[in-house]
């Protein structure tokens, strides 16, 4: 068969966009096998996972996510932000709502984040932290800045459900292979975690700024995690190292969004996203699901110009300050 495909990141978390929207074209297992096949970066495509964008009757339209590893998120924030502006341009519209596995989240036009960079706020608003809604197996309701020894003897840990499931933890510096370490143990605790978790360290910065690296549930340590961004900026406010309602700036080893958290009720939660989503090629992807082995694909088109001025954001974010949330001089 051939296939149209949009490639787009948000924050450099990448996605294999597949538009649905007319019909639908694959069963669920040909789901499961696409994603396995389509992102694995061994590939001639490789992505963080594919976003399906389909017709909705409970909202403008509907996003269905799903990691390499074959397993489906009820949440990508990232991938809302990429899903939203390509249901607005597609219907025309400033604002949309796409319904997710759990909830329904807004969608909006944003102001730029940077000269030439569209920017999109993507509301996540199915927020929890009942550790049954997460789940987490423990002997409490919630887990707030507690020690989980099964993971680590020195870090401490808050769970929350945006509603894919995630832990933060707020560290003094950022190691790569000790997050590494910690959230391929946490996936691999199914008495702990039975359907897994995404595990976040979150550095609080001199500026009021974070940074936030995750190791994704069935992908891996990412460029970002939109929902791990949100779930490190809603913590940082329930430890008090932020104000709700005030804008943070997050950084990322993608770049970087902003997010603010909001107390809508007592414990009840949003958080609103805001950042890229940027287009980066459209193409047509040839292969037969009977031997999906063997997939060609032609790049129609490429988004040059969005590409570049992307890339000039990620400079300016190492020029005033060097991504991995240290400060360099200017
Ligand atoms: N790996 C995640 C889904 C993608 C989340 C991330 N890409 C985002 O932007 O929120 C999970 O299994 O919950």
């Amino acid at each position: 068969m051939n296939l149209q495909i949009l490639k787009c990141h948000g924050s450099g978390n990448d996605f294999i966009l597949i538009n649905e929207y007319e019909n639908l074209l694959f069963s669920e297992d040909e789901r499961i096998i696409l994603s396995k096949t389509f992102c694995d970066r061994k590939g001639i495509l490789g992505a963080d996972g594919i976003l399906f964008f389909q017709n909705s009757e409970a909202a403008d339209g509907k996003m269905r996510m799903f990691n390499p590893d074959g397993s489906e998120a009820e949440m990508c924030g990232n991938g809302l932000r990429c899903i939203g502006r390509f249901a607005c341009e597609s219907l025309d519209k400033e604002s949309v709502l796409i319904e997710t596995l759990k909830g329904v989240s807004h969608v909006s036009k944003h102001k730029n984040i940077h000269q030439s960079v569209p920017a999109y706020q993507a509301e996540l608003s199915t927020i929890s932290l009942n550790t049954k809604k997460i789940p987490i197996f423990v002997n409490s309701d919630s887990l707030i800045n507690e020690p989980l020894p099964a993971l680590s003897t020195d870090l401490k840990f808050t769970a929350v459900s945006m509603p894919n499931p995630h832990i933060v933890s707020i560290v003094q510096t950022i190691s790569d292979n000790q997050l590494e370490e910690i959230g391929e143990k946490a996936n691999q605790l199914s008495d702990l975690f039975p359907e897994g978790v995404n595990v976040n360290f979150c550095q609080i910065l001199d500026d009021g700024a974070i940074f936030v690296r995750t190791y994704e549930r069935g992908v891996g340590l990412t460029n970002s995690c939109g929902s791990g961004m949100s779930a490190s900026s809603l913590v940082a406010c329930l430890l008090g190292h932020h104000q709700f309602g005030k804008s943070i700036d997050v950084y990322n080893r993608g770049g970087l969004v902003r997010c603010e958290a909001r107390e809508i009720h007592q414990n009840q939660y949003s958080v609103f996203l805001s950042g890229n989503a940027t287009f980066v090629f459209n193409s047509t992807i040839a292969f037969e699901l009977e031997n999906i082995s063997h997939v060609t694909h032609s790049c129609e088109k490429i988004f040059v110009d969005e590409i570049q001025n992307y890339g000039r954001l990620i400079e300016y974010g190492l020029l005033t300050r060097d991504l991995r949330g240290n400060y360099v001089i200017q």
